[in-house]
């Protein structure tokens, strides 16, 4: 991260701040793309498909302008109490900012799922909107090509007025500098919203929370993803430490619907917890850049996704 360059500006320079959010169907890459823009893993992501569960957000500081991110989950077609607040999240999150960004994967032809994004973002008339073809690292020219072609297409079905249309591959670094070149000037003049250095406002116990999540989620069944949410009970530095060697005390728990899946979160001998734990360990004391003791429970909410008092506890 960037601080702000030391140099005196300009006094004709105009700084601009605003939100810009990435929309697109599960996987099409959001979070990737989130994390390379503002360089270091604050949004989660994982190969699993509807795992972004809050709103992130990351901050891309530059001298000339401050990018807040919005990194929303997939819109798709509820089937529970949990994915229709998903769903009123999504919209209201668009109505909101000042940039939509429509991420399509280079390596998938388009399909019914972008198409119902698409439409649904034809009616959110006054927000510019920019085509972002990611994963392009995967595909050759001509593919990349055609993948181009079909969005300004669809955007002319629609009524979609581009903004842009830009490939990009977060992976590979190609083009995700030029993508911010690209949003910035259509952000409103404004001042520095956060101070340098800030990555996100989302709480740290929430943050901490989806990093658990995530790794819990690796590598499990596919109908487990929507059944597990966890929360932090508690953050608290260890005492009698050294001053050049803190601890963080980190207490969490992992909510699961059903006793069966208590052996898939938990694995033989508990070896797949330890592991979930070591993950997540890594990835949380990079965030908060401290020495992290993790203690990780797993527990028992009984069908939480479709309780409404569940899910508040749960932070939804
Ligand atoms: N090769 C390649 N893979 C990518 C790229 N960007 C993302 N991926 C992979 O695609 C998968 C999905 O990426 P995410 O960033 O989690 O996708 P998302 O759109 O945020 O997904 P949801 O949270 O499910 O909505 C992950 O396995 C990423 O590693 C890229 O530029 N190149």
């Amino acid at each position: 991260m960037g601080r702000m360059s030391a140099s005196p500006q300009s006094s004709e320079a105009v700084h601009r701040s605003g939100f810009a959010c990435f929309v697109g169907r599960p996987n099409a890459g959001k979070s990737t793309l989130t994390n390379a823009l503002v360089g270091i893993k604050v949004a989660i992501t994982s190969s699993r498909p509807q795992t972004t569960r809050h709103t992130v957000r990351g901050i891309v500081h530059r001298p000339d302008a401050q990018l807040i991110l919005v990194d929303t989950p997939g819109l798709h077609k509820p089937r529970t109490l949990l994915g229709e607040r998903l769903n009123d999240v999504v919209r209201s999150t668009w109505a909101e900012v000042d940039v939509i960004g429509f991420c399509v994967p280079a390596d998938q032809k388009l399909g019914p799922g972008d198409k119902y994004i698409a439409k649904e973002l034809a009616g959110v008339r006054k927000t510019p909107k920019i085509a972002i073809v990611t994963k392009t690292d995967l595909v050759d020219d001509k593919v990349l090509r055609e993948q181009l072609l079909a969005i300004a297409e669809l955007g002319r079905e629609l009524g979609i007025e581009w903004a842009e249309i830009i490939p990009v591959s977060a992976v590979a670094d190609v083009q995700v500098g030029l993508l911010a070149d690209l949003i910035i000037p259509l952000l409103p003049e404004g001042p520095q919203l956060y101070a340098d250095g800030d990555l996100t406002d989302e709480p740290e116990q929430i943050m901490v929370a989806e990093l658990i999540r995530e790794a819990a989620l690796e590598g499990v069944r596919d109908e487990l993803p929507h059944s597990i949410a966890v929360v932090v009970e508690e953050m608290i530095p260890r005492e009698d430490r050294p001053k050049d060697k803190p601890l963080l005390d980190i207490h969490a728990n992992i909510y699961i619907e059903r006793s069966s899946q208590k052996g898939i979160i938990i694995g033989p001998k508990g070896a797949r917890l330890k592991d979930v734990g070591t993950k997540s360990r890594k990835h949380i004391e990079a965030l908060l850049g401290t020495p992290v003791f993790l203690d990780l429970h797993v527990k028992i909410a009984k069908d939480w996704q479709r309780d409404p008092k569940q899910l508040r506890k749960l932070g939804f």
